[in-house]
């Protein structure tokens, strides 16, 4: 499954962040998008995903093969680890959530509710739902945000296993997570100010999808 971005120009509040993106992701490939605080990372991942249409150009994909997570870890606090996992297995319809929780070291946590793990514990359990959607292409924005050294090495292992068994990535970061990955650095297509319509809009923040 590709996805491939072709003279894409995104909006954030009505107004213009980046115009004339071209870039495609094959299976087996991660890219890895870089840019200043505010640039419209969020922006682009959030349209490639779906959440919000193109101001102009297209993003060719089939939006069943997207996984996405995003800066919240959008967990449900009353359920445990394992309801957490078994709840998105059910919504993707997939089988087993044993893979997801060696993956991210989560096995002696599988009782806790998640209201009651920490900010990396919480991070890793937004992560491992990722290995229970069965979907292709992840989408992540942020994905490291709260975890150590250790986690950070967990989860580019678990990219790396992704990849391997041919799915895709594409991920905003500003660390580097020691990927064989391609670097798209996103500044060099601010939109002009003229572009802008200076209205805006509001919105809502989703965890995951
Ligand atoms: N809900 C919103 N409504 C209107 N404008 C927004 C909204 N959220 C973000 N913006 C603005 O849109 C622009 C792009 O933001 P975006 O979150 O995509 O940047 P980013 O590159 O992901 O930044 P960061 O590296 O800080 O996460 C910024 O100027 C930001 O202020």
């Amino acid at each position: 499954m590709t996805l491939t971005v072709s003279d894409l120009t995104i909006s954030r509040g009505g107004i213009p962040v980046l115009e004339g993106l071209n870039f495609s992701l094959e299976p087996g490939g991660a890219l890895v998008l870089r840019g200043p605080n505010g640039v419209g990372k969020t922006t682009l991942l959030r349209t490639v995903a779906g959440l919000q249409p193109a101001v102009a150009g297209t993003v060719e994909c089939d939006p069943e093969s997207i996984a996405y997570a995003a800066h919240s870890d959008g967990l449900k606090g009353m359920l445990t680890v394992s309801e957490n996992l078994h709840f998105w297995a059910d919504i993707f319809g997939t089988k087993g959530i044993d893979a997801a929780l060696k993956g991210f070291d989560l096995e002696g946590l599988v009782d806790r509710p998640a209201s009651a793990l920490s900010a990396g514990q919480k991070r890793r359990l937004g992560l491992a739902r990722l290995l229970v959607t069965g979907r292709p292409i992840w989408i992540l924005d942020e994905p490291t945000v709260s975890l150590d050294v250790a986690s950070v090495e967990m989860f580019a292992d678990a990219v790396r296993a992704h990849l391997a068994a041919g799915g895709s990535a594409l991920i905003a970061t500003h660390i580097d997570l020691g990927l064989e990955a391609e670097v798209f650095d996103v500044g060099p297509y601010r939109a002009k100010p003229e572009n802008s319509t200076d209205a805006f809009s509001g919105s809502f923040d989703e965890g995951f999808l």
